[in-house]
């Protein structure tokens, strides 16, 4: 084999906390002002990193994005120096200096969107970063979101980092989450399936009722185009509204995909039948076999999936060609999940083991496993000319631990948001980050 899956975990901010941003996230609402703490939520997300990389698995780092993002805020009217501009947004809008503190940014998933070479027409692994724009938190990613990718994937004979769709309703776009790619083998052409929410210029579609669709059917006939993917290797289907409305704001928790294997729930799509059948009819051409594992609705619930997250793991494939699933805790909490589980992993099929992480901080955000991680297939070649300093080794893991315990606090509260020390030891730290994971300037602060 010489084409692996990289996984680009992203590592949480010194700010992450609980707002309550995400309407249609029901963690994130449920969470409200609840008391956070970084150190740990930093530790338990590199401690995942570092056990799959330990298990042999290819593991890079996203770094974090500034926060609170002052040139935002400045946007917003509060002018002064960078302390004032935080002291005013403090006291005359809380709600968007929180929002503006978002350590978001760590659930990669919505980073971008990634096509591998053997997609593309012109052969390099393209990048769209999401725009984000249903909640004005994530809005504020994407511009360094192109900055890191850049720095990471800087060899335009291997890669392309394109910007964002225009940030506007009808091309909401929230990347990965949304986007699952098939193939027999990582540098083989493949199929990459795009799954939106709901159209925007076609009123023949349906849409939620109660929560937002965030992702639209445009934007990911954007991405397809950008990418240069052809008809043959693009399968297009819309996520069951009703699901949207149960919980299920991003495709990834409800189904995951990896090489040949789509697991996923009997309700995830619209007309589902025919989205599999167009699946493996496609993977068929170049050359795969599809296998659908699906989950029935008596055995696990839509309301159980979204409580445990089981559909927001990790799909990882072993040298033998068998699958490890890597699920958040809280899939051991509902019974019905993991007796499921239990039997999924002996049953014969292509997943035949569990691997279980606390992700606690992170999982009361609504960010589990999968969200964690953006997905870039790679041959060796294009490896080779990624960022060294981002892809997870020993000595990595120890410094950025050692990098979090210098710089985190373990206890953040909403009023701690108002802080003007806060912005400092951001910036003091990303300034640190920068030269660990050798990115150059990529801060608005080391842009100035
Ligand atoms: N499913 C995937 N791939 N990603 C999960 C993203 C969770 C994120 N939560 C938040 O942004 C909550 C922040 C807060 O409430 O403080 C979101 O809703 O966009």
């Amino acid at each position: 084999m010489n084409a692996y899956e990289v996984n680009f975990d992203g590592l949480v901010g010194p700010t992450h906390n609980y707002s309550g941003l995400s309407f249609g996230n029901v963690a994130s609402t449920s969470n409200t002002k609840a008391v956070s703490n970084p150190k740990q939520a930093a530790q338990q997300g590199l401690a995942k990193m570092k056990a799959l990389h330990d298990l042999g698995f290819k593991q890079g780092v996203l770094a974090p994005h500034e926060r609170p993002d002052v040139a935002s805020l400045r946007r917003l009217g509060f002018s002064g120096s960078d302390g004032e501009v935080v002291a005013r947004a403090a006291k005359e809008a809380p709600a968007i200096l929180a929002a503006a503190s978002s350590a978001s940014c760590m659930w990669t998933a919505n980073a971008a969107t990634v096509s591998p070479s053997g997609d593309t027409a012109d052969k390099r692994v393209h990048f769209t970063p999401a725009n984000l724009n249903n909640k004005f938190h994530r809005s504020i990613e994407h511009p360094t979101t192109r900055r890191l990718l850049q720095a990471m994937f800087a060899d335009e004979q291997h890669f392309m980092v394109h910007e964002a769709l225009p940030a506007q309703m009808h091309f909401g776009d929230e990347g990965a989450a949304n986007h699952t790619r098939f193939c027999a083998e990582y540098d083989a052409a493949g199929v990459e399936f795009f799954v939106f929410g709901a159209a925007a210029f076609d009123g023949r579609y349906p849409a939620p009722q109660r929560f937002p669709a965030r992702q639209t059917l445009e934007a990911c006939q954007a991405v397809a185009r950008l990418h240069g993917l052809s008809e043959s290797g693009v399968v297009y289907a819309q996520q069951d509204p009703a699901t949207i409305d149960a919980g299920v704001f991003h495709n990834d928790v409800i189904s995951v995909g990896n090489r040949n294997v789509l697991f996923h729930h009997e309700k995830s799509f619209l007309e589902q039948g025919r989205v599999l059948e167009e699946l493996s009819r496609k993977l068929a051409a170049v050359g795969g076999q599809f296998v659908p594992v699906e989950v029935p609705d008596a055995e696990v619930s839509v309301a159980e999936a979204v409580k445990s997250y089981l559909f927001n793991s990790q799909l990882l494939s072993k040298p033998d060609g068998s699958m490890i699933i890597v699920v958040p805790e809280e899939c051991r909490n509902v019974e019905s999940v993991w007796s499921y589980l239990q039997k999924l992993s002996s049953s014969g099929g292509p997943i035949n083991e569990i691997r279980v992480f606390d992700l606690k901080q992170s999982m009361q955000n609504g960010g589990g496993p999968a969200c964690l991680r953006l997905r870039v297939a790679m041959s060796a070649s294009e490896i080779a000319a990624v960022n060294q300093g981002v892809l997870m080794s020993d000595d990595l893991f120890a410094t950025l631990n050692a990098w979090v315990e210098r710089h985190y606090r373990d206890r953040l509260s909403a009023d701690d948001l108002a802080d003007p020390l806060l912005l400092d030891e951001c910036r003091t730290a990303l300034d640190e980050l920068t030269r660990i994971m050798r990115l150059g300037s990529v801060y608005p602060f080391q842009l100035v």
